[in-house]
């Protein structure tokens, strides 16, 4: 089993649309809600393909209560915390040519009895002795800022591995702390992190182990349509396969680090698993997660010897 635990988790809505003009009515042909949140969407993938899997979210309203049932609905066993304040609704809104507009609600505050009721799920959950934690998502207002930290100290008590997917001042404040057996940044998160543009493989791997020399285990860098680099402080490896017909990256790095935390494989193979499921995403719509027949391996090429001095955009 997975645990994965969101913070700040959202119902996700998705309109596609003909396309979108600034300061005009859109009208949206098709509409698609689907339970949202960066932790939540590990879940979701994870149990697509079978995969026994827990999502711990704080959950209020009415936006909050069809979430948890549309998360029940895909299979997967959610434990929420109740929150004063209404869960988030993050909004999409998809061209017909795939162009993607996405809008994030701050999400409600949590006060701190909430964190602590998070951090009590937590520990509870790890009782379980899962494979991974896997933290995930923004913290909305109110969250400690050290609150993923604590999550990988309660994950150390109980000898679980963490894995840590999040973004700007919460990325950057937790991985200086370090104690994270992986940490999944985008290659944006992965240039903010480093203060500047990282255009080559050789200046990804560099930003990469320089995170692990403040005591984290494995970078996952998405690459978006150029694929995942796995990084440690000894090797670096590659996988990547083109998109046939793109329709919504929303979610897809989710899907990438379920693909890569599910099974039992050497790293490698762990490796070819999330750039085939994060590239299956995006041939879904909305935040739909792919199951097993979506996911093609085969189309997967994985690479150790890229040249330090190619560039990403050439991947
Ligand atoms: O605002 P955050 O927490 O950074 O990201 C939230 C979010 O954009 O991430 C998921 C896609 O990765 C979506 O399901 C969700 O709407």
């Amino acid at each position: 089993m997975i645990v994965t635990v969101t913070p700040n988790p959202s119902l996700d809505r998705t309109l596609e649309l003909p396309r979108l003009e600034r300061g005009e009515v859109a009208r949206s042909h098709t509409t698609h809600a689907h339970p949202g949140g960066k932790g939540v969407n590990v879940a979701r993938a994870l149990a697509r393909h079978e995969h026994a899997a827990l999502a711990l979210l704080p959950s209020g309203g009415s936006a909050g209560s069809e979430l948890a049932q549309l998360l029940s609905a895909c299979g997967v066993t959610t434990t929420t915390v109740p929150s004063q304040a209404p869960t988030r609704s993050n909004i999409t809104l998809v061209e017909s040519d795939g162009t993607a507009t996405k809008i994030n609600e701050p999400g409600p505050a949590l006060i701190p009895a909430e964190s602590d009721a998070l951090c009590d799920a937590v520990d509870t959950a790890l009782d379980r002795s899962p494979q991974w934690l896997v933290a995930a998502g923004s913290l909305p207002d109110g969250a400690p800022e050290e609150l993923y930290s604590r999550f990988a100290r309660i994950a150390a008590e109980h000898d679980v591995p963490i894995a840590l997917d999040t973004s700007g001042e919460t990325l950057r404040a937790a991985a200086q702390r370090g104690g994270f057996d992986l940490i999944k940044p985008n290659h944006e998160e992965l240039q903010e992190l480093a203060g500047r543009e990282l255009p080559t493989v050789g200046e990804v791997v560099t930003a990469a182990r320089h995170i692990i020399r403040r005591g984290n285990g494995v970078i996952l860098a998405t690459l978006g349509s150029h694929g995942v680099l796995r990084v440690t402080a000894e090797e670096s490896q590659w996988a990547g396969g083109a998109v046939r017909s793109p329709r919504s990256t929303v979610g897809a790095g989710d899907c990438a680090l379920a693909g890569y935390l599910a099974g039992d494989h050497p790293p490698r193979e762990r490796l070819r698993h999330a750039a085939a499921w994060g590239r299956a995403a995006v041939e879904l719509p909305g935040t739909t997660v792919p199951g097993p027949a979506d996911v093609d391996t085969a189309a997967v090429d994985v690479r150790t010897d890229l040249p330090p001095t190619l560039p990403i955009k050439e991947l």
